[in-house]
């Protein structure tokens, strides 16, 4: 099976990365300077499931790019999927899968939109990681779990394919017949981590030290899950509970990548994983709810940042 990963970056350059280590044929689709930076340095995991360096991994440029793949692991943040349905198109032929890593769900109308509902499965990865200076991927914790399925839960043949190939390659795959309910806990888990982590700029562990952080941990938490409920997807008791743990681990240094790129002055997800969440849930803009302070926060900063970055 042919694998495109668009994106060789944190969660891209990790999970592409383990599946070249043990011998899967994938290629990455990526940008001029990531290129460059694969080409000298290799693609260099450090982790604490095990370091690897892999050599000039395959990897080619949007405009190189005229030939369908079999599956297109999808692992751009959410601000950059317009470019990228542009750039992977060519590779898109009438038997392509795409499978789709990033956080949130307004990805999934997008994809339908341009590809077809039938090319683009439900898929969500729990992981932990960023990119050094030099580009290597450093691997946090030891949390490297893939999800994927049919959106309808069908365990059609492409899936069955598509997990055999996942399957011992170095990480938790888990081939699922409920992967966009999967997807639906995973954004109500993340939304309500990077909206507390953002805000406070503070782990787990500090937010719940803090006089009311546990409170509005799980202000916001409510907030997530009712609008998970309002959409149909409401999470099960189990899949709550284990969020609520998470998020109220007095002990846990957990924090979002959110807040990771927040910090280094990048840019964030604030519209797909907050905004949306918002937009979805029944609360108003400045409503005072926690997931219209989370997204006005945010908004805070990427204003800030647009305004640093013209003076
Ligand atoms: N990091 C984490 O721990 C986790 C992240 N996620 C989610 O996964 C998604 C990806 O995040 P993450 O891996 O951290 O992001 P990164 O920024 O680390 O990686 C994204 C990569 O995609 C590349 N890219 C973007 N557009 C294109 C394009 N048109 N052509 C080629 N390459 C492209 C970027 O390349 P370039 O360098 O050229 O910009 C970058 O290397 C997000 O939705 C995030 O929320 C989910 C779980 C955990
Ligand atoms: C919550 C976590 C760490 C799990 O993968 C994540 O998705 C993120 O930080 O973006």
């Amino acid at each position: 099976m042919r694998i495109l990963f668009v994106g060789a970056g944190a969660t891209g350059g990790y999970f592409g990365g383990r599946l070249l280590q043990h011998g899967r044929d994938v290629t990455f689709l990526v940008r001029e300077r990531r290129a460059e930076q694969l080409a000298r340095h290799g693609l260099v995991i450090h982790s604490r499931t095990g370091d690897v360096t892999l050599p000039a991994p395959p990897a080619v440029l949007a405009r190189e790019l005229h030939e369908p793949f079999d599956l297109i692991v999808l692992s751009c943040k959410a601000y950059g999927l317009e470019q990228a349905m542009e750039d992977f198109a060519p590779a898109v032929g009438s038997h392509t899968t795409i499978l789709p890593l990033l956080n949130g769900m307004r990805h999934m109308d997008r994809l339908d939109t341009r590809f077809g509902a039938d090319k683009v499965l439900a898929g969500q990865c729990s992981i932990a990681a960023t990119l050094d200076d030099e580009g290597a991927i450093r691997h946090l914790n030891t949390m490297q779990n893939l999800v994927f399925g049919e959106r309808d839960g069908r365990k059609s043949e492409r899936m069955q394919a598509i997990t055999k190939v996942m399957l011992d390659a170095g990480f938790d795959a888990h081939a699922s017949d409920d992967a966009l309910q999967a997807m639906w806990n995973k954004w109500v888990f993340l939304a309500s981590l990077a909206g507390i982590t953002c805000l406070m700029r503070a782990s787990v562990a500090d937010i719940m030290a803090a006089p009311g952080g546990a409170e509005a941990t799980l202000a916001l938490l409510e907030d997530c899950r009712a609008t998970a409920e309002r959409a149909g997807h409401a999470p099960s008791d189990a899949a709550l509970g284990h969020a609520r743990g998470l998020l109220t681990d007095a002990q846990s240094s957990l924090t979002a990548s959110m807040l990771r790129d927040l910090q280094q002055g990048h840019p964030i997800e604030a519209d797909h994983v907050i905004g949306d969440m918002l937009a979805r849930s029944g609360h108003a803009l400045g409503d005072g709810s926690m997931l219209a302070v989370a997204y006005a926060h945010l908004k805070a900063y990427e204003a800030g940042r647009a305004r640093r970055q013209t003076n």
